[in-house]
């Protein structure tokens, strides 16, 4: 049934906001029709201006305000909201973490799931908290530039401060920019597949202050490369590694697969709960190390382990949460689908003079499954999956392995809730109080901890 839409675009109306979408837009409503406004908060009474009708819901700006929420946060930059840096910047921090925790009983309530949310653990201080920056490179009004793309855009908007990184990276990030302009090192061209530099990343260890810059070029070696290297270490002294990776493909897809190291060593080091992490270019790192330690403690924490565990640390990147579990337990296994980051698991395992962990590269559904069959028997899974959430054969494999506890790290609560359905089906429920840990201030990004416990 085809459905005629109350309003036409351009049309001006006057609104109550509803609700706020969990990408952070308000949500009007005229007769049913829901209109997703950008920077509108609830109860804000607006007029707004539809800018694009389609079949089932449209879009719209406000034009003006005629009321504004308690909750606003008045005089924001909009170039962070525009960017996606910050969606939620207008919105106030308190207010933020209970978005995060409403976010997660709503979905949970809408799979007819009964469970406490705990209110989100956030940041003293919710900005400049990023350890790694990816920014395109890119020629804007005939300047290479570095900066962040407009949302659903390819249209790069030059920028210096990055509002929610460390202040180090964005400065860092400048110093490079001026560098390639120097030597002339033409930016990429995405139209034409042409040009040389794609990308920048910069990591930077939150207590080692050792800094990563990797170069993304679409070529093999960089015009001016040892010069251009010469003066990034002069210029950036803590760049104790500088590499070059090298991609070639017409993809979003930001690393290729050849990485070269420039200068220094191919990793930089940091720590987490006392314990130091040897992390390479293509390797997960968090994002957040302030807020990463409260959500590892509290994983560890809930894990409750005496000593005498068999613990499984599903998707484990470079062993940060199977070595922070190690020293708390009899044996660990982790799986992760990355070479280099098992590379760097292992290295760190020595480093921190660890010997009860096994690490193995595979996809952690087809390694759960090879566990299984070969009697692995954990008393705890812990898994921290992307936000696709859990291969759904995974959960079949761990569930036969029996374990007491399963500790469940999520970034996306949509899909922890169909895991947690699944679980539930196969003799599982949710014990205690489900814990967001605010990982991404500003953003409407939402990261907890859960615990699943095996029925009797
Ligand atoms: C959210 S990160 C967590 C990493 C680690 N636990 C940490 O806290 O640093 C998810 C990890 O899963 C890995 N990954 C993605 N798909 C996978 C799969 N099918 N099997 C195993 N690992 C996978 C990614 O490379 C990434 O390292």
């Amino acid at each position: 049934m085809k459905i005629k839409a109350p309003v036409t675009k351009n049309q001006r109306v006057d609104v109550t906001i509803a609700d706020l979408t969990y990408q952070g837009m308000g949500v009007a409503k005229v007769d049913d029709f829901s209109l997703f406004v950008e920077n509108a908060l609830p109860g804000e009474q607006v007029t707004i201006q539809v800018t694009k009708v389609q079949k089932h819901y449209g879009f719209a700006r406000v034009v003006s305000w005629q009321t504004t929420s308690p909750d606003r946060v008045a005089d924001v930059d909009k170039t962070y909201r525009q960017t996606g840096i910050a969606p939620l910047q207008h919105l106030a921090y308190p207010a933020q973490l209970t978005f995060k925790q409403h976010q997660i009983e709503e979905l949970f309530a809408k799979a007819h799931i009964d469970v406490t949310v705990d209110p989100t653990l956030g940041m003293a201080n919710p900005t400049q908290y990023r350890n790694k920056a990816q920014v395109p490179v890119r020629m804007v009004k005939g300047q290479l530039e570095t900066g962040i793309y407009r949302q659903h855009s390819h249209e790069l908007i030059p920028l210096t401060d990055f509002y929610i990184q460390d202040p180090e990276i964005d400065k860092a990030i400048v110093k490079v920019r001026d560098l390639l302009r120097q030597f002339e090192i033409p930016a990429y061209d995405e139209i034409n597949d042409k040009g040389v530099i794609r990308n920048v990343m910069v990591r930077r260890g939150y207590y080692s202050h050792e800094m990563m810059i990797v170069l993304i070029s679409r070529q093999q070696k960089l015009p001016s490369q040892a010069q251009l290297v010469e003066e990034i270490h002069k210029e950036i002294p803590a760049a104790t590694s500088i590499i070059l990776n090298v991609n070639a493909r017409r993809t979003n897809v930001i690393m290729g697969n050849v990485t070269r190291v420039l200068y220094g060593k191919p990793t930089i080091e940091d720590q987490l709960l006392g314990l130091t992490f040897a992390i390479s270019a293509r390797s997960f790192y968090q994002v957040n190390p302030q807020q990463t330690e409260k959500l590892y403690q509290m994983a560890i924490d809930k894990a409750g382990l005496t000593g005498n565990e068999t613990v499984i640390d599903a998707y484990c990147g470079i062993g940060t949460i199977s070595l922070a579990l190690a020293k708390h337990t009899k044996q660990v296994y982790g799986v992760e689908i990355v070479p280099e980051a098992i590379e760097d698991a292992k290295v760190n395992a020595q480093k921190n003079h660890i010997t009860n962990v096994e690490f193995a590269v595979n996809k952690a559904e087809d390694q759960m499954a090879q566990w299984q069959e070969a009697g692995v028997k954990p008393d705890v899974i812990v898994v921290d999956p992307p936000r696709k959430g859990l291969a759904s054969s995974l959960i079949d494999s761990a569930a036969k392995m029996a374990p007491e506890k399963v500790v469940y790290v999520s970034c996306n609560p949509a899909t922890l809730v169909r895991d947690v359905a699944h679980f539930q089906e196969l003799g599982y429920a949710i014990d205690g109080a489900i814990q967001p840990v605010d990982q991404f201030p500003q953003t409407p990004h939402v990261e907890s901890v859960t615990v699943l416990k095996r029925a009797k």
